[in-house]
C-alpha cells in the first residue's frame, strides 16, 4: 500500500441499479454526502458514468451507473445482455434499489432476472424505508429476499440518513483490498472534481462520439485558487485537466487541426465549469495516450475507459 494508506484499505466499483423512481439518485447523493447532480441528459456516453465517490480512511467506493438498465424497453435485448454480461460483471458489487413504498413489481422482477445472470455480489437495498410502517417494511424485506440470491438485504432511508453508513459498510465488505483508485486526497469531499471532469468529457465528446465511444477518460489533476480575484471580483481558479485516450489517432481527433478543436472544447467546458464553481476559470487541458495513465490502468481498462 502507498504511504498513509491502511494495509487493509479496500476500493472498488459499485453499480447502483433499480427501476425508475427507485431512489437511486437520492441514495447516491446520500452515500457521497454531496449532490452530484449534473448527470442527467447524457445517457449512453459512457459505459460507466461515475455518479460519485465515497471516500473513507479505509475505503473508496466508486459509484457508477449502468446506462440503459433502468430503461430496458428502449434497448434491444441484445444490447441489454451485453450490458449485463459485460458491465455488471466488471464491477465489484451491485446495489439493487427496491422502494419500500411499492410492491415488488414487473420492473423489479425484470432487473432481478437480468442480475441473476451475473456472479457479481448483489446487495438488495430497500429504499425509502421512512415511508412505511415497520410491519410493511418487514413484509417488503421478505418479498425482496424471495426475489433472488442476494449477498445482503438492507433497508435504508436516504432522506433521513437511516442506515446509510451501514450500507457503506456492507458494500465496502465486497470491495477488494486495494489502494484508492482515484487520487484520494484530491477528490476527498470534492465531487466538484468529478463534475468538472464530466463537463470536460461532455465537451470533448461532442460531435465525435462515434469515433471516441468509450475511449476517453478525463482526470482533473488540480484546482488551484489564485491569490488575486478576477476583474469582476470572482475567485480565480486554475483548473488542470488531463484527457486520456487510447491511441495516438484519437489524440488527433480530440485536438483537431492546429489545436482548434481542443480550444473549442476548452471554451465550451469552461463556461460550464465557471457556472458550476462560481469562479473565473483558466482551463488547462492536456491530451495524453492512456499508456501514461497514472492510476490503475488494468482496472480502468477493464471498465471500458
Ligand atoms: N421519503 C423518501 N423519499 C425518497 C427517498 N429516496 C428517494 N425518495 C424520493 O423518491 C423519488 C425518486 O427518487 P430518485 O432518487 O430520483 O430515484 P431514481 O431511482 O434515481 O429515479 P430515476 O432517475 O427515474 O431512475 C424522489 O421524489 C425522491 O425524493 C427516501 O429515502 N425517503
Amino acid at each position: 500500500m502507498p504511504d498513509g494508506v491502511p494495509p487493509d484499505h479496500r476500493a472498488g466499483f459499485v453499480c447502483v441499479v433499480g427501476r425508475p423512481n427507485a431512489g437511486k439518485s437520492t441514495l447516491t447523493n446520500a452515500l457521497v454526502g454531496h449532490k452530484v447532480a449534473i448527470t442527467s441528459g447524457r445517457p449512453q456516453t459512457t459505459r460507466h458514468a461515475i455518479r460519485g465517490i465515497v471516500h473513507r480512511e479505509d475505503l473508496q467506493l466508486i459509484l457508477v451507473d449502468t446506462p440503459g438498465l433502468h430503461r430496458p424497453r428502449t434497448l434491444l435485448g441484445e444490447r441489454l445482455n451485453e450490458l449485463v454480461t459485460g458491465t455488471l460483471a466488471e464491477v465489484d458489487a451491485i446495489a439493487f434499489c427496491l422502494p419500500a413504498d411499492q410492491k415488488v413489481g414487473p420492473g423489479d422482477r425484470f432487473i432481478a432476472a437480468k442480475l441473476a445472470e451475473t456472479r457479481t455480489p448483489i446487495v438488495a437495498v430497500v429504499t425509502k424505508a421512512d415511508l412505511v410502517s415497520k410491519g410493511r417494511l418487514a413484509e417488503h424485506l421478505l418479498a425482496v429476499s424471495e426475489l433472488g440470491q442476494w449477498a445482503d438485504v438492507i433497508p435504508v432511508a436516504a432522506m433521513t440518513g437511516y442506515q446509510v453508513t451501514e450500507l457503506i459498510d456492507v458494500l465496502g465488505a465486497h470491495m477488494p483490498v486495494s489502494p484508492p483508485l482515484y487520487p484520494g486526497g484530491e477528490l476527498t469531499d470534492e465531487p466538484e472534481q468529478v463534475m468538472v471532469a464530466e463537463l470536460v468529457r461532455e465537451a470533448a465528446l461532442e460531435g465525435v462520439r462515434d469515433e471516441l465511444p468509450h475511449s476517453l477518460a478525463v482526470v482533473v489533476e488540480e484546482i488551484v485558487e489564485r491569490e488575486h480575484r478576477s476583474k469582476d471580483g470572482r475567485p480565480f481558479l486554475d483548473v488542470r485537466v488531463n484527457l486520456f485516450v487510447e491511441r495516438e489517432s484519437q489524440k488527433g481527433i480530440v485536438i483537431g487541426t492546429k489545436g482548434a478543436r481542443l480550444r473549442d472544447v476548452g471554451t465550451r467546458a469552461r463556461s460550464g465549469i465557471e457556472a458550476l464553481l462560481g469562479a473565473a476559470v483558466y482551463l488547462d487541458l492536456h491530451v495524453k495516450v492512456a499508456k501514461d495513465w497514472q492510476r490503475d490502468p488494468k482496472k480502468l481498462q477493464r471498465l471500458g475507459f
